[in-house]
């Protein structure tokens, strides 16, 4: 990780220490971070321990409890639910209003929360939001970031560290795309669950014992896609190398087309799309 945007001094607060924020954290304590520079802010008990536990970081139960000064190099990581984003974030405004500089660089991960609701609740204009994946577990992530063009490239270089301590990053544009990368690579990681768990279950059905089952359908999947990821070739161009004509691919496909999964697949993500827009049209009400 580049820690160059990142001082001895930097402190980082996470409010929600769930399955993004454990995640981003454990990612930063990997690459170089130190606990004693992030702090969680998490309601759930059991949660808490075991991020002291796991990571001997400093754990609060609420916003509330926040006692240190927000300076200029603290970074604020809002990673808890969208639904919970306005409560939350009027009560840290408060907190903002105690500190004795420009205040922290807040970057949001919430699908859907769009910057203008949250800068509204928090009174501070200084947020970028980003998108990224339960992957980012492994450091496998891929993050998604949009920022508006009075954010300067200090800051833009911060939240991309951050980041980058578990993945890889893009920019995009324009704030609605962020909605976009919610529903491909935000949520993506579930749709290529549920298809390893019917690649399983139909090996499972056709005899296969589910170890062996199991087996040739995370290899397959890690295979094909590393061989994709190597390859300059579109992916479609890779599919017709499998596909032997009156073949069993061939056979395989030909059903996937006729019940329009291609069709389906886009309406699933376009769902996930649409739902980003309403969650931000919704919540921004508040
Ligand atoms: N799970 C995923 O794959 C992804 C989630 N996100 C976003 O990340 C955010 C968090 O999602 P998850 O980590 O999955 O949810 P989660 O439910 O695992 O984590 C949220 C955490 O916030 C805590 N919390 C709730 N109210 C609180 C409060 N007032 N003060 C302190 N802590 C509080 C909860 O106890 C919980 O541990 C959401 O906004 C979601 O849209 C973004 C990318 C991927
Ligand atoms: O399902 C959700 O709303 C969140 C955002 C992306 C992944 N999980």
């Amino acid at each position: 990780m580049n820690t160059a945007n990142l001082n001895q001094n930097a402190r980082i607060t996470f409010i929600g220490g769930g399955n993004m924020g454990r995640a981003l954290i454990s990612g930063l304590l990997v690459n170089g971070f130190q606990s004693e520079q992030i702090s969680v802010v998490e309601a759930n008990p059991a949660t808490s321990q075991n991020l002291q536990q796991d990571f001997g970081v400093q754990v609060l139960d609420s916003v509330e409890r926040i006692d240190f000064d927000f300076s200029k190099e603290n970074v604020v990581v809002m990673a808890i639910k969208p639904q919970d984003f306005h409560i939350v974030s009027k009560t840290l405004s408060a907190k903002l209003k105690h500190a004795t500089t420009a205040g922290p660089l807040i970057v949001s991960i919430a699908a859907g929360i769009r910057l203008q609701d949250m800068s509204r609740w928090l009174d501070h204009a200084r947020c970028i939001r980003a998108m990224p994946n339960t992957p980012a577990l492994i450091g496998m992530g891929i993050t998604g970031l949009f920022a508006q063009a009075t954010i300067n490239d200090t800051d833009r270089a911060l939240a991309e560290t951050i980041c980058k301590a578990v993945g890889q990053t893009v920019w995009v544009h324009e704030e609605k795309l962020m909605d976009a990368v919610t529903a491909v690579s935000g949520s993506g990681p579930a749709y290529v669950f549920a298809f390893l768990e019917a690649l399983q279950t139909s090996g499972e059905k056709l005899g296969l014992d589910s170890v062996t089952a199991r087996k040739l359908a995370y290899a397959t999947l890690e295979g094909a896609t590393q061989l994709a990821h190597n390859s300059d070739e579109h992916a479609g161009v890779l599919r017709e190398r499998v596909t032997s004509k009156g073949g069993t691919t061939a056979a395989a496909l030909d059903v996937l087309k006729q019940l329009d999964w291609h069709g389906a697949l886009e309406k699933a993500i376009e769902a996930a799309n649409q739902r980003g827009q309403t969650m931000g049209d919704e919540l921004g009400k508040n």
